[in-house]
């Protein structure tokens, strides 16, 4: 059994992918952040050179949380509070565009919000007021390694990137109507979870980069059968065994970047982005805020 050690790189598994059991698992938690538990265990799991990572399940390992349930805040904190810098997130996605094809791997740089304001989506609250920049809500870096190793994924899948995601609230798929203003809006790829996971990543300070994986063309194509569970299901399991060669083949260049201490300049962000004064920071319920922002960014509002 290897020795505890800080793991800095996470995965978030999508739908489809419940489990990362290519690599040997070495231990499971489940912490209890000040925003309650996450949606699965976090295993900690090995490869073969004794590179860990961590994985969790975005909509638990049976798919019990619907995008609007998935405890985002409790995903992401208890990521950060064991020493997670880096998430590599996948997502099972809708293609609005003709050349996505099933099975393709996207790289978004942006994302349109259209959830509902009904999902939790910031640390900062009851006291605490924070405003984090979310021009480029993924990281460059991460996204620039990944398609690095596009190769492996064969050459009948291809990994776009520079792509625009719209995240819609669901769980019932778009209209036709909705598909085609999408596209109109020069959306690239539909899901339903990139927010508010890459917000609170943001605001964790931790490196993310979302991985799409098309598995439909929504119901914008006329030649094509309007998406379903049914047809989502029908491209999961080739994803997620690629989603899992992709993941080893890019995980000792993330490992270097992260020594090389490319990702340092996430460190800090948020403490220039609270905008509460000093006095009022002592006031009662600024204090229990603070006592649970600890729990990501221990000293930086006290
Ligand atoms: C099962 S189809 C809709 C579902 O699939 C995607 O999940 P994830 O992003 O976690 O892979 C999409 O966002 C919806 O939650
Ligand atoms: N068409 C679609 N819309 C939203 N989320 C999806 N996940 C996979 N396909 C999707």
């Amino acid at each position: 059994m290897s020795k505890t050690k800080a793991v800095k790189i996470a995965v978030i598994g999508g739908s489809g992918l419940y489990k990362f059991d290519h690599l040997t698992p070495i231990r499971e938690i489940c912490p209890e952040t000040p925003w309650g538990y996450p949606s699965s265990n976090i295993v900690i799991v090995e490869d073969s050179r004794g590179s860990q990572i961590a994985f969790l399940s975005r909509h638990g390992v049976g798919h019990q949380y619907s995008p609007s349930e998935v405890p985002s805040r409790a995903n992401i904190a208890a990521l950060k509070h064991i020493g997670v810098e880096v998430i590599i997130a996948f997502s099972a996605v809708g293609s609005l565009r003709e050349e996505i094809k099933h099975q393709d791997f996207v790289l978004p740089d942006q994302i349109i919000d259209r959830t509902k304001g009904i999902r939790p989506f910031t640390f900062f609250e009851g006291g605490i007021v924070a405003h984090t920049t979310f021009a480029d809500p993924f990281s460059p870096l991460l996204s620039e390694i990944v398609y690095s190793h596009r190769h492996c994924l064969g050459e009948n899948i291809t990994l776009h990137r520079n792509k625009t995601v719209v995240c819609i609230e669901g769980p019932a798929f778009s209209t036709r109507a909705e598909s085609h203003l999408y596209r109109s809006w020069g959306c690239d790829v539909i899901n339903m979870s990139a927010l508010p996971e890459a917000k609170l990543a943001k605001e964790a300070e931790i490196a993310y980069q979302m991985i799409c994986m098309s598995t439909d063309y929504d119901c914008w194509k006329q030649d094509e059968e309007s998406v379903s569970v049914e047809v989502v299901i029908s491209n999961l399991k080739q994803n997620a065994d690629n989603a899992k060669k992709l993941l080893v083949e890019i995980l000792p260049d993330l490992e270097k970047a992260l020594e090389e201490g490319k990702f340092e300049e996430m460190k800090g962000i948020m403490k220039g982005s609270c905008i509460t004064s000093k006095e009022v920071r002592n006031e009662v319920r600024s204090q229990e805020a603070i006592r649970k922002l600890e729990y990501i960014l221990p000293g930086y509002f006290s």
